[in-house]
């Protein structure tokens, strides 16, 4: 997908003025509440009108004040989903979704009904009403229908933040594996980083009615380390658990990791671990109380903010730790070094198990 809009939108007292050209199937809008964004994505799919510029969308003009072309939402093939799912009531799960169906018009209905709904896992909830199913299942419909209209873009607003968290990253496998069997490009509106990182490779930062950054998703998030209360979330997939001496041991390219709280009760998972629990040693501790203790190679340093950012090679997989500007000062770490890093079983937290992540097989 290529897209490219540069307009401005002035609504009361806030002004929008974008000026960009994206490329890519998986792209991220991200921002403070407030900054823009559902303007942007309106703006798009013509539920609003800019008062100057273009859009260009994979070289069709949807909008040019100077050339006076404004498509109608409908003739510009974008689909949406937000937070709240805006299924119909009334209608049972599949009337909701063939209503996507015939939206398209009959020469682009090429996505596979039975194939799409097997995919999502709603295949046991077709004659259901959508009334009474969960929120993940409302959303694996609202996103079913989006698809079936066969939209040339799939934008996605927000469509995880009515969820909690264990539905959220149940849900983004579906998100992704669906656009990618179908071929469907998609702009994901999310203020979350990790949500960022885990669905879209180029994210455009909005702040302020203005596109203050455009880079991978992963760069942003390095770039925001040093500002961010959490840091940097490094995410592991991990599996192989065996329970020992009341911990989950699960398996890590060159040894093992020690987990503990409610992190055993998967034989597999998405887990994150903060940059700011990992600490840095310059030579092996002669004893210690946090259960992991890694040998690791220093990759590179990044400042970020008024930290430092460390990427470790730990035997053989990747971490990314944070410390002060003084701390890589009294501990001479430059590429190259070799350190030790520790963290505690308790620093972890699981994302998602193994099976939701399946999901998308
Ligand atoms: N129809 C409107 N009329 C007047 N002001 C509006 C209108 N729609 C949005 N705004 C204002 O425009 C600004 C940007 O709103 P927008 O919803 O695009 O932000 P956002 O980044 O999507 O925020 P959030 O993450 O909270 O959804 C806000 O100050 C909002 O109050």
């Amino acid at each position: 997908m290529n897209l490219s809009m540069m307009l401005t939108k002035r609504l009361n007292d806030f002004t929008l003025a974008a000026d960009f050209s994206v490329e890519g199937n998986r792209i991220g809008i991200f921002g403070k509440s407030g900054g823009g964004k559902s303007t942007l994505v309106n703006l798009l799919a013509g539920l609003l009108t800019p008062d100057d510029g273009e859009i260009v969308l994979d070289g069709t003009c949807l909008f040019s004040a100077s050339r006076k072309i404004n498509l109608p939402p409908e003739r510009r093939r974008i689909a949406m989903v937000f937070q709240q799912h805006c299924l119909f009531p009334h209608l049972s799960v599949r009337k909701n979704l063939l209503y996507g169906f015939k939206r398209c018009p009959s020469e682009l209905r090429t996505i596979d009904f039975h194939d799409l709904v097997k995919l999502l896992k709603i295949d046991k909830l077709l004659d259901r009403g959508v009334t009474n199913l969960s929120g993940g299942e409302k959303q694996r419909v609202a996103l079913g229908r989006a698809i079936l209209a066969n939209p040339r873009l799939l934008l996605m607003d927000e469509p995880l933040s009515a969820l909690d968290d264990t539905l959220r990253f149940q849900i983004i496998p579906y998100l992704k594996s669906v656009s990618e069997r179908f071929d469907i490009p998609y702009l994901f509106i999310s203020h979350s980083m990790v949500e960022m990182r885990l669905m879209t490779e180029t994210v455009l930062v909005v702040e302020k009615g203005r596109i203050a950054e455009q880079s991978s998703s992963e760069q942003l998030a390095r770039n925001r380390m040093g500002q961010s209360p959490v840091g940097f979330i490094n995410l592991l997939e991990l599996e192989g658990m065996v329970e020992r001496d009341g911990l989950c041991v699960y398996r890590w390219p060159g040894g093992e990791l020690y987990l503990s709280g409610g992190n055993c009760d998967t034989p597999a998972g998405l887990f994150e671990l903060s940059s700011k629990d990992i600490i840095i040693f310059k030579r092996h501790p002669e004893a210690i109380s946090a259960r992991n203790l890694l040998e690791c190679r220093v990759s590179s340093l990044f400042e970020s903010g008024a930290k430092i950012g460390i990427e470790l090679e730990c035997d053989g997989g990747k971490l990314l730790a944070e410390i002060v500007p003084e701390a890589a000062r009294e501990l001479d770490i430059r590429q190259g070094s070799l350190v030790h890093a520790a963290f505690k079983a308790s620093a972890f937290r699981r994302l998602s198990s193994c099976e939701s992540r399946r999901n998308s097989d």
